[in-house]
């Protein structure tokens, strides 16, 4: 009988721009990356703040956003495990392009500019990772840039809904989001953000309960938004 071992898991595990490195270095990363610990809330770091390390998100979610002269928010972006961030400032050795908070309670570990750089250079399989991250950012910005040209307010409401259900196929799939955090992420007002809430729910495509969204009809949200059938 075949008895099959528990994978082997490390603070890496999942990883994806870790994942071909050898064991010895992955234990190298992790002895010098720094744990980190997050409250709900708490900012991680701010736009134009010096680049210092890469953050590899373990546990919780961090929203990813620019802050307007008015100090109002854009979400760019919801980062979950086992996603990364803070790359971009230290490959253009330059700021933060954007500002991070932990919208849950997080563990990450931070690893160095410096710590990332040597093991880049001395590990150049770890550029295929790199350049796959980046290419995937610009795409994602390609994308949000079509978007605020080509849907409406209630179609970026209904793309957005359906990124944050991500790849669930459950008929319901719960967003622990408010009316004003998807106004960030959507880029409108929260009053026309709640009225394509409304106009959702009434079609029976969702339903709000408190501060959660209960999506109920993902296909319908897909169509509204423009996106292929799967
Ligand atoms: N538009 C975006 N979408 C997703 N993530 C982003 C976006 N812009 C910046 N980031 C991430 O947010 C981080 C902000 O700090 P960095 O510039 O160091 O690295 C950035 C990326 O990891």
């Amino acid at each position: 009988m075949e008895v099959r071992l528990p994978e082997p898991g490390d603070a890496l595990t999942g990883v994806e721009m870790f994942a071909g490195l050898e064991p010895e270095v992955r234990q190298r990363v992790i002895a010098a990356a720094v744990p980190r610990t997050y409250r709900k809330g708490q900012l991680l770091f701010v736009e134009n703040d010096p680049g210092e390390s890469l953050i590899v998100l373990r546990r919780g979610a961090v929203a990813v956003f620019r802050t307007a002269p008015t100090g109002e928010r854009a979400v760019l972006s919801v980062i979950r495990p086992p996603d990364v961030l803070g790359e971009v400032s230290l490959l253009d050795a330059s700021t933060r392009s954007a500002s991070a908070e932990a919208i849950e309670d997080c563990t990450a570990l931070a690893l160095s500019r410096g710590a990332f750089m040597e093991l880049v250079h001395s590990n150049p399989r770890i550029l295929d990772a790199v350049m796959r991250s980046l290419g995937g950012l610009i795409r994602r910005l390609t994308e949000q840039n079509a978007d605020h040209v080509f849907l409406d307010l209630p179609g970026r409401v209904a793309k957005t809904l359906v990124r944050l259900a991500g790849e669930s196929h459950a008929p319901m799939i719960t967003i622990e989001l408010n009316q004003s955090q998807l106004a960030e992420m959507a880029g409108g007002s929260r009053q026309s953000v709640n009225q394509a809430i409304g106009s959702f729910a009434s079609r029976g495509w969702l339903r709000t309960e408190g501060r959660r969204i209960v999506v109920t009809d993902v296909a319908a949200l897909r169509r509204r938004a423009g996106m292929n059938d799967r």
